[in-house]
């Protein structure tokens, strides 16, 4: 059948339209200008994979005249606005609530698809985008908002649409993993590392979004709604980042056999779900404590499935853009032949709960006296709480040798005018409650005989 001249318009979804689908790039930075090169470079395998060819008709920028390697100049523009109502597809790569949620919508009601990598919007906003897609009957597709170019969330809404997840876990921000691999790895600062993200491409606009978890926890709150078909709000995922994970932190980790990440973890149990973010101590011989560099890993247990593992590069320009193209390839197949993608999926509509309720294991690390009956002061607090200790183990620390902490020691030990004899104590509790434990190491604390609590780590994957 030979193809129409005209090209398909607003929601034309007839199937019987052959031309090509007008595709607008919003936003060209690391990963837009990656998308265009894909989209040009691979022109005729995407047109036949589409059945029609994919014709980019502008790419919004903010500055038309910044270089941009492999991009036709002719075709930036600065109307964003003007340019998604030329368009039967908009690719968002702009990032940020606005003006990214603004022409988002605006090409929804034009009636043009839309593929966004942007998970601040989405976990910030996701329904109200999701709701305009379904009424205006046209596609809202992801995939790069969660793990980059890992295909994860088509297997959460799609592939598994048959099963009940259970559980998701794993390590979703590349910039935060290469900032803990390089500390572990190679002895660098955290902004160093941070630095060194930026320039690879892997953080985002203002790195505070990965430093302390809200890339992460954007993410987190996206896999948890698609995995168990409810909406779990931005404000609900607990979140900490890794700023205050210290190079002690990870050495200690390592002496004791562990890697520091930055994990997110979504749950279901019998009360509700929960979705959390924050660094855990993971055993060196979990495979998520191989995943170096800015890879990403996430393990999806589902009932019937058991355990599921992905794995890939979860930043990148060419990474993201790839995850970009395979959402392209599906709507603009949409536009040519009809259909539509999944939409959003709220019916479980299960409580959210605190995540202070989720049960973890903890490693606390304390500098004590080294004197009798100081473990057993310890312990009773322990009991005293309900938190149960798993192991402890005792490790020479020559606290005194170091200004800062003899600062924190307080007046007590400097009274006692102690080069004395310190301890550093490594606790491990079996698992316990976010308030049983803060409730614990607050009374820990307040004892004599411990001149510092160091840190306080959960224990994940064991
Ligand atoms: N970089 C990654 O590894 C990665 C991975 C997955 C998802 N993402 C997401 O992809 C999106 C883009 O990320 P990025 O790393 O390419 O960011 P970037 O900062 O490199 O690029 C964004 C571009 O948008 C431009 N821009 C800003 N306002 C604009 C406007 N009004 N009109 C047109 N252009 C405008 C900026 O000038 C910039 O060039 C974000 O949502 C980000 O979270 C990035
Ligand atoms: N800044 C994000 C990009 C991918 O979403 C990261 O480091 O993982
Ligand atoms: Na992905």
């Amino acid at each position: 059948m030979a193809a129409p001249d005209s090209a398909p318009h607003g929601a034309a979804h007839d199937g019987a339209t052959r031309g090509p689908v007008r595709v607008a790039v919003l936003g060209c930075g690391v990963v837009g200008t990656q998308v265009v090169r894909l989209l040009t470079q691979q022109r005729d395998d995407l047109a036949a994979r589409v059945g029609a060819p994919l014709e980019i008709v502008g790419v919004a920028v903010r500055d038309v005249t910044a270089p941009r390697a492999g991009v036709d100049p002719a075709l930036l523009t600065t109307d964003a606005e003007a340019l998604v109502a030329r368009a039967d597809l908009v690719i968002e790569v702009i990032g940020g609530l606005e003006p990214a949620r603004s022409l988002i919508l605006r090409a929804i009601a034009a009636g043009a698809s839309v593929v966004t990598a942007n998970k601040a919007l989405l976990a910030a906003d996701g329904p109200t985008l999701y709701a305009a897609a379904e009424a205006a009957g046209v596609d809202l597709y992801f995939e790069a908002a969660v793990a980059g170019a890992i295909p994860l969330v088509r297997p959460v809404r799609e592939s598994l649409a048959g099963d009940r997840i259970l559980r998701v876990l794993g390590i979703v921000n590349g910039t935060t993993n290469y900032v803990l691999d390089q500390m572990a790895t190679e002895g660098l600062d955290l902004s160093t590392a941070v630095a060194q993200a930026q320039q690879l491409g892997f953080a985002e606009a203002d790195p505070t979004a990965d430093v302390e978890g809200f890339d992460a926890a954007a993410k987190a709150a996206i896999l948890a709604s698609l995995a168990f078909h409810t909406r779990v709000p931005l404000e609900l995922v607990h979140r900490e980042g890794i700023a205050a994970i210290t190079a002690d932190d990870v050495a200690w980790a390592a002496r004791t056999g562990h890697v520091v990440k930055l994990l997110a973890i979504a749950e279901r149990t019998d009360e509700g779900v929960s979705a959390r973010v924050h660094p855990a101590l993971v055993p060196a011989s979990h495979p998520l404590a191989g995943v170096h560099g800015a890879f990403n890993a996430v393990f999806v247990e589902a009932e019937a499935a058991g355990e599921l593992m992905f794995y890939g590069r979860g930043a990148g320009g060419a990474p993201t853009a790839s995850a970009v193209l395979g959402d392209v390839v599906s709507a603009a197949r949409h536009r040519v032949h009809g259909g539509l993608g999944p939409v959003e999926s709220t019916y479980a509509d299960l409580p959210v709960l605190p995540a202070s309720a989720a049960l973890t294991r903890y490693q606390v690390r304390l500098d004590v006296a080294d004197r009798p009956g100081v473990l057993a002061q310890v312990s009773a607090v322990l009991a005293e709480h309900g938190v149960s200790i798993e192991a402890v183990r005792q490790a020479p620390q020559l606290v005194a040798a170091d200004p800062a902490a003899d600062r924190e020691a307080g007046p007590g030990a400097a009274a006692s005018g102690a080069p004395a004899s310190l301890a550093h104590l490594i606790i491990t509790t079996h698992a316990a409650t976010d308030a049983a434990l803060s409730a614990t190491v607050a009374a820990i604390a307040e004892l004599d005989s411990v001149t510092r609590v160091v840190s306080v780590l959960r224990v994940e994957g064991a």
